[in-house]
């Protein structure tokens, strides 16, 4: 394998002097099982703020990236141009493998930015409107087996040295990722709702009125929980607290420059698998019972409450038309059921079709984003509205994060219940979908139980 990924490089590099662009090798070897957050941690030496971590709900798949080998970022036309950017690399890739499986080889991870057109502030100055990483090594764990994959960009000034640093370096993270990961947290010191509570909830209730008498029909609003801690957050101590306490929803670290976006979302926005699509309609909220039967009583209140089954029915609404616009068939249950989490309800109603030919992830999320769960309805005028009266720079909040392999498989959740982690602070972001009969008070409380999750991975909340 190691003299395959040796001829590899020479080959790139002789394609790269030729034609005088950089040509990606990847070479994936099937390894023994590796601590996905040791794997992660280890990467801390050399690649700190060069990686991301990923794992969806159902544990079929980890996915562990260190360092940085290419970066996709684009302005205008994001999700086409991150495509066109994508497959321009893939054209003359070189790839070495021998056996195939989904979320190895050429790969990126990354996300967009949820509004471009809303005035930046410096929040969010790491991360570009549309940022991917192709990376340099990816630990892939996929239903079990795991594979490391090495990739390469090789330019016509490489000469084949980077082969043997490649293999000691590989070397040498695969050994030390065997070591024992040491819990560690930080103190938090200062808590600061960035909006004032009041201000806020008036903005809700200018919001409900305008509803009322509109053509608008849901707008989702969001605010901001500013964090300092005594020293700096180990963000493998977050991900390994959000392992243990969301089980049920993709948890993701994305580093960029020094930052790290993290978070663990119940929400998928699609995930494609050859030609099969699913997508999920999450909307309508309510608090988890503090015994069985509580919980059960609150589940069935929130199944049959109008104002949360209207927020929800907008969601459903939306995505089937879009899912039939890219599917041959899309299929999905007449009546919304219960999505639970540590510390909320959702009502769920889950989307699958058959995707029509030529049909890409990157155009689902395209088409898809944002669904009335994170905008609003209609979509155009909801995003505007939420550009113009919400007080916060949303950045990656609430916008779609994930993976694409080189076969087109892939898979994006909507980066809610999640973090910007700088230095020793972190701002935590939550929202809900304002429709017309919401209650500015029940809406605040909401936002504060979807702060829950991110709070107390970051040891804030007393339990
Ligand atoms: C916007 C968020 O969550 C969304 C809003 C929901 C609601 O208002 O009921 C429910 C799930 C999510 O689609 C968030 O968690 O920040
Ligand atoms: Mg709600």
């Amino acid at each position: 394998m190691e003299t395959e990924l040796k001829k590899g490089i020479e080959e790139a590099i002789a394609k790269s002097k030729k034609s005088l662009i950089p040509i990606l090798v990847s070479e994936v070897q099937k390894i023994d099982h590796i601590e996905p957050l040791s794997f992660f941690t280890v990467g801390k030496e050399n690649y700190l703020g060069e990686r991301f971590f990923w794992k969806d709900p159902t544990d079929s798949i980890y996915l562990i990236g260190l360092g940085v080998c290419h970066q996709i970022q684009s302005v205008d036309n994001r999700f086409n141009q991150v495509e066109d950017q994508w497959n321009q690399l893939l054209k003359e890739a070189i790839i070495v493998k021998d056996e195939e499986q989904k979320a190895t080889g050429p790969f990126m991870f990354g996300g967009f930015s949820f509004d471009p057109l809303k005035k930046k502030t410096s929040l969010w100055s790491k991360y570009a409107d549309s940022l991917f990483h192709v990376p340099k090594y990816l630990l892939s764990i996929v239903e079990g087996k795991t594979y490391l994959t090495t990739n390469i960009v090789c330019t016509q000034y490489d000469d084949s040295s980077i082969f043997e640093q490649t293999i000691v370096e590989r070397q040498a993270l695969v050994s030390k990722a065997s070591k024992e990961y040491k819990s560690h947290f930080s103190m938090l010191v200062e808590e600061r709702e960035v909006v004032d509570p009041e201000e806020w909830k008036q903005t809700v209730r200018d919001l409900v009125r305008d509803l009322k008498n509109g053509e608008l029909k849901k707008v989702v609003l969001a605010r901001e929980l500013r964090l300092v801690f005594q020293d700096a957050v180990l963000v493998e101590g977050v991900l390994e607290q959000l392992l243990q306490e969301q089980k049920e929803s993709f948890t993701f670290a994305f580093e960029s420059n020094g930052d790290c976006f993290i978070g663990a979302s119940p929400e998928r926005l699609v995930k494609k698998e050859g030609n099969q699509l699913f997508s999920t309609c999450l909307a309508g909220s309510i608090a988890r019972g503090k015994t069985e039967k509580e919980d059960k009583q609150l589940g069935d209140q929130l199944l049959n409450d109008a104002k949360n089954l209207r927020e929800h029915l907008y969601v459903v609404e939306m995505i089937k038309e879009a899912m039939e616009k890219v599917c041959n068939e899309v299929k999905l249950p007449s009546r919304p059921s219960l999505m639970k989490m540590r510390d909320i309800q959702h009502l769920y109603t889950p989307v699958v079709g058959f995707s029509k030919e030529e049909c890409s992830v990157l155009q689902v999320v395209d088409s898809l984003h944002p669904t009335p769960a994170l905008g609003g309805l209609p979509q155009r005028q909801a995003v505007e509205k939420i550009r113009k009266i919400e007080n916060l720079d949303r950045g990656f909040y609430a916008a779609p994060i994930g993976w694409l392999d080189y076969e087109g498989n892939g898979e994006f959740a909507v980066a809610i219940r999640s973090a910007l982690i700088q230095g020793n602070e972190a701002s935590l972001f939550a929202g809900c979908g304002i429709v017309q009969d919401s209650d500015a008070e029940s809406e605040y409380v909401e936002t504060k139980i979807k702060f829950r999750p991110m709070l107390s991975a970051l040891g804030g909340l007393k339990k």
